[in-house]
């Protein structure tokens, strides 16, 4: 297995969904190199918005953290994302063409606003164990989709530098240390038969709704 934790094992195995977002039509098309370019862009357009969501949703897991290593973990995140990810995705947007202005004035697709809206609640509402349920399916899913892909061989596809990112053992390493902590604090929080508690449900619920809304966000490169 992919060696992201016993949390995410247990939690991916529960939600339905899982093959529908991790082999989704947009995903075999990066993978084969079929998908169209303007789909692939329409894509890139919206995960614009959605990272600063995402970035918002892991300041509010420092916010909601319990312990100075939880807190490390979602700031490290954060840095990543706001210093590193999103200056990346501007300039891979602007080398296809698409300026930085358009990326703060297209409107939010309803699958995006769905996503990231729903991640940032299940914070608000919800505790720490919320946030990270719902963050879960996200960076996971993309560590495991691009150790997919690059083992499937996909040298040739145009979308190599995607694949080649999420594969890498930068990004595998974080995936793991992101399931380390989902496991730490479950167990901080849970004891260790977490799986036995009426909490356990919700939590798998709210990764299993995350999921569901990861494979409609595949859907945004694909419609036109
Ligand atoms: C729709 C969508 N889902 C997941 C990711 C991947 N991703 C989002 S944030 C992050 C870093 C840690 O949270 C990673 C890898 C994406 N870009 N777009």
């Amino acid at each position: 297995m992919t060696g992201y934790g016993r949390s995410f094992a247990l939690w991916r195995e529960a939600a339905g969904a899982w093959d529908d977002y991790v082999r989704h039509p947009f995903v075999q098309g990066l993978g084969d190199g079929t998908l169209p370019r303007d789909g692939f862009l329409r894509y890139l357009v919206q995960d614009y918005r959605f990272l600063i969501h995402f970035s918002r949703a892991w300041a509010l897991g420092a916010a909601k953290a319990g312990t100075l290593a939880e807190m490390r973990a979602c700031i490290a995140t954060v840095d990543a994302l706001v210093n590193h990810e999103m200056p990346l995705h501007i300039r891979i947007c602007a080398e296809a063409g698409i300026p930085a202005e358009t990326l703060e004035t297209t409107p939010e697709a309803p699958g995006n606003l769905a996503y990231t809206r729903y991640v940032l609640e299940a914070g608000y509402s919800g505790d720490f164990l919320d946030l990270l349920a719902a963050l879960a399916p996200c960076v996971l899913g993309y560590g495991e989709i691009g150790a997919r892909l690059a083992r499937e061989g996909a040298a040739d596809s145009p979308y190599r530098d995607w694949i080649a990112t999420y594969a890498s053992e930068d990004y595998q390493r974080t995936c793991r240390e992101v399931g380390a902590l989902i496991d730490a604090a479950v167990a901080a929080r849970l004891g260790d038969a977490p799986e036995t508690l009426p909490r356990w449900r919700e939590l798998a619920g709210r990764f299993a709704t995350a999921t569901r809304l990861e494979a409609a966000f595949w859907n945004l490169g694909l419609e036109n």
